[in-house]
């Protein structure tokens, strides 16, 4: 039997339109409007757009817009595994095969809110766009042509405006959305009263969505749909976990009262600390476990988090030098870092390090960097573990694990080609070592600064990777003081 035939499609009105059918945007928000419409407090669906060409649309159609999320994990102590069906979304659409069927989305009257999750590469500027192109490359260009359709086609009422919630994790997601819909606008001369309404019946918020969608279970999708007994090839599964925090007018709740369905999701007036706390603490502690457990040969988040040695590590990095330098209420923070340590234990999630390493400076620099400069202003004196972690990254960086065996390094030809050149150069002893050290920290395009101008720092990360080479990185981690 295929999930089709299984429950019947609702028919409430369409109020969602949402740019993206990934999986994230499936197991997160379509799961939550799924929630809401359980409780009889929203009554909404969604319209899914395929913002590419190719994608999922078409299979979400043949399997009349059901799909199954898979919540696996640990939640309070207690393992998880529940299966729900969602039957959220009404219909999609794909604007390159259907265009008459998307263009009049531009005109229905039910539409409220607009969602999009079209990666970190989905919200750009393309002069090339036109606004007679059936339909645009980018997202950007469609929504601005579609917003510009409903401007005319409803006279510039300003009860005609939409929510527009972005949740692409891009910082200030909301404010880079209107910013380059504003692009498009004066680049096709549609005038100030389209951008007056455009600013004035249109709320754009800024969001911030967390939750680990592994997605579609390909290594057993057939023993899958076996326990749940019907056929399904649009299964999502993901953590429980799931928190997404708005910025901007409380307004949102009264459409979406996700509190009466206890839904994580918080409307804020800034947003700024808790992407913060989820930057530093979560991706803070992926980035800069990478180095020091896979240089221990660890392969996974999980097998490193309850090693014992690592873990521990791990975890007094993110409580004693991570959490009292963000400025949030401390009992929240401690509280988010146990739900963190938890989900870095998710037994059903294989999260591997390897793929957290790709572009592993840039993301030490935008998410671990930040800790180590305030805790050495707030301290006065540096943060042991996130330098131990620095130096274990420099000599990752080499490409070649400790017993020689290779590393293979992902991250952008110029961070490549610089590390090649600076270990071309070692010779071996402690003075060519402080010369690598010095070298990287000095390099501005990786860090914004000069980080050899923070006093200590150089010799404190040379001293670590003489240990670390000397006594090999567990006995030196042991060591640390
Ligand atoms: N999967 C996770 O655990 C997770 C967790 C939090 C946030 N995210 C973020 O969500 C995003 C999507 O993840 P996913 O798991 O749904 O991936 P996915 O591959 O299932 O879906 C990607 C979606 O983005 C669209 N897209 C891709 N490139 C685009 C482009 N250039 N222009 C317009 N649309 C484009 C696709 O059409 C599709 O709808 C990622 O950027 C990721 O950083 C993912
Ligand atoms: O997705 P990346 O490569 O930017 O970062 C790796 C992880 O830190 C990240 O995927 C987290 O698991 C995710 O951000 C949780 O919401």
């Amino acid at each position: 039997m295929n999930i089709s035939n299984i429950k019947t499609k609702n028919n409430n009105a369409e109020k969602i339109l949402q740019f993206g059918e990934g999986n994230f945007l499936r197991a997160f928000v379509d799961w939550m409007i799924n929630r809401l419409n359980e409780t009889g407090s929203f009554d909404g669906s969604v319209v899914v757009v395929q913002p590419l060409e190719n994608g999922m649309v078409e299979k979400l159609n043949e399997q009349n817009g059901l799909y199954t999320v898979i919540l696996k994990g640990i939640e309070n102590g207690n393992e998880v595994y529940n299966s729900e069906v969602v039957s959220s979304i009404s219909r999609g659409v794909n604007p390159y095969k259907n265009f008459d069927e998307y263009e009049k989305l531009s005109f229905s009257e039910n539409l409220k809110i607009i969602i999009s999750n079209t990666t970190e590469a989905g919200i750009y500027f393309d002069e090339t766009e036109k606004l007679e192109d059936k339909p645009q490359k980018s997202y950007v260009g469609k929504l601005t042509a579609l917003l510009y359709k409903r401007f005319k086609h409803f006279n510039g009422d300003l009860e005609r405006g939409f929510y527009i919630i972005p949740c692409e994790l891009i910082e200030k997601n909301g404010e880079k959305l209107r910013e380059t819909i504003l692009k498009y606008a004066h680049h096709w001369n549609l005038g100030d009263e389209f951008i007056n309404w455009l600013l004035n019946a249109n709320i754009f918020y800024n969001s911030l969505v967390d939750r680990i969608v592994p997605g579609f279970p390909k290594d057993n999708h057939k023993e899958v749909c076996d326990y749940l007994g019907y056929e399904d090839d649009l299964i999502v599964e993901c953590e429980p976990f799931h928190l997404w925090v708005i910025e901007g007018p409380k307004k949102i709740k009264e459409v979406l009262p996700f509190e009466k369905c206890n839904l994580n999701v918080l409307v804020v007036d800034d947003l700024t600390p808790y992407r913060t706390r989820k930057v530093r603490i979560l991706n803070g502690a992926h980035t800069l476990m990478v180095p020091v457990a896979m240089l221990s040969k660890l392969e996974t988040v999980r097998e490193s988090v309850e090693d014992e040695l690592i873990g521990r590590y791990v975890k007094e990095t993110i409580f004693d030098e991570i959490v009292p330098v963000i400025d949030l209420p401390e009992n929240e923070l401690k509280e988010f870092s146990y739900a963190v340590l938890e989900r870095f234990k998710n037994p059903f999630i294989k999260h591997y390090l390897s793929s957290i390493a790709l572009n592993s400076i840039s993301k030490f620099e935008t998410r671990v960097l930040p800790t180590l400069i305030e805790y050495r202003n707030n301290k006065g004196f540096l943060p042991k573990n996130i330098v131990f972690s620095l130096a274990s990254l420099i000599l990752f960086y080499k490409g070649k694990g400790l017993d020689g065996s290779e590393i293979k390094l992902n991250d952008s030809d110029f961070v490549l080609d610089f590390f090649n050149d600076v270990w071309k150069d070692y010779s071996g002893d402690e003075k060519s070592l402080e010369d690598v050290a010095k070298k990287v920290l000095m390099n501005k395009d990786f860090w914004k600064m000069d980080l050899t101008k923070i006093e200590g720092l150089t010799k404190f990360v040379a001293e670590n990777m003489k240990n670390i080479l000397k006594l090999g990185i567990r006995e030196a981690l042991s060591n640390l003081r």
